[in-house]
């Protein structure tokens, strides 16, 4: 597979610093290595650059960053767009508000290629405040419910060209949700599976469902992998941490399915604070995670499709 990596170092949607030495920490944790090594080819197309911040005023006032996100969030939607045309694109954060513009690009060219475009949201949050309802004012916890066109980010985020389907999200390993989110994701459709569904099934059964939707439709697959989707001892390195993720097996399991099943068309590497690491171990897990991605096995098996 042809793989483009793009660099988007936002650590203002995070409300603390540290996550703009993300790509930087990835790429020297051997992410490029790691996917050659796997018989991938590679373009590094480097850093995406945003457009000057423009002055906004919002009635919410707990809102922070508001110009620059939304310059980024116009940036990456470019980017994502022209680097899914013959690739897989790589999208290395920076905080978790680059997903808005990596998915609203993404969602803009399964549009164009006529393709359901679904949502695998990995994280311990499902990011889906407005920006009315977030109170912490972080914008890392609205990109899901902008890219999926809920109300409310109209004259401040850039208008969608295409957005993604709330039908076709699935959100696992959650396990904090605020109040409006949850009543937002419930009125939206989002399918959430929070850690107590992941104890009582296993986290097999349930992508497994996930995947057979996608690949019955037909689908594109963007996959968000937020750090705090794992547990905290064994990835320290952010700043959202929440006891009682994602164990080491669970992580790369999912990240076996997802390689077997060959419907991934894009990625994000979200919230690697390396500021916050241990001797880089995050930032190296997070590269063996997307290793299992994108094919790194134990033994050989006979794929399973969907
Ligand atoms: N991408 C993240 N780590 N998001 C955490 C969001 C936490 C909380 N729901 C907030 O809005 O502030
Ligand atoms: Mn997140
Ligand atoms: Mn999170």
């Amino acid at each position: 597979m042809h793989c483009t990596i793009l660099g988007a170092p936002i650590q203002a949607g995070s409300g603390r610093m540290g996550c703009d030495m993300g790509p930087s920490a990835l790429r020297t944790a051997g992410l490029a290595s790691a996917l050659t090594e796997l018989g991938h080819t590679l373009t590094d197309l480097g850093t995406v650059t945003p457009a000057a911040f423009r002055t906004v005023t919002h009635g919410n006032a707990a809102l922070k960053a508001l110009p620059e996100i939304t310059a980024w969030t116009e940036a990456l939607t470019e980017a994502a767009y022209s680097a899914s045309a013959d690739a897989m694109p790589i999208f290395l954060g920076g905080d978790h508000s680059i997903s808005a513009g990596t998915l609203a690009g993404i969602a803009r060219r399964a549009a164009d290629l006529g393709r359901p475009l679904f949502v695998l949201w990995l994280d311990a949050h499902p990011d889906f405040h407005t920006l009315d309802t977030t109170a912490s004012g972080n914008l890392h916890g609205v990109p899901l419910a902008y890219a999926s066109g809920q109300a409310g980010f109209e004259g401040y985020f850039p208008s969608l060209k295409a957005q993604v389907d709330p039908k076709r999200i699935c959100a696992l390993g959650i396990r904090s949700v605020d109040q409006a989110e949850r009543l937002a994701l419930g009125k939206a459709g989002v399918t959430v599976h929070d850690m107590r569904m992941i104890d009582e099934h296993g986290i097999a059964p349930l992508l497994r469902a996930f995947l057979e939707r996608v690949g019955a439709e037909n689908g594109m697959l963007h996959v968000s992998l937020d750090v705090d989707f794992l547990d905290p001892s064994i990835a320290p390195a952010v700043g959202t941490t929440v006891p009682g993720g994602a164990t080491f097996r669970e992580a790369h399991l999912v990240m076996e399915m997802l390689h077997d099943s060959g419907l991934v068309t894009s990625l994000d590497l979200v919230e690697l604070n390396p500021f916050l690491d241990e001797r880089g171990r995050t930032a190296t897990l997070m590269v063996d995670l997307t290793a299992s991605l994108m094919g790194r096995r134990i033994m050989d098996r006979p794929t399973r499709s969907y």
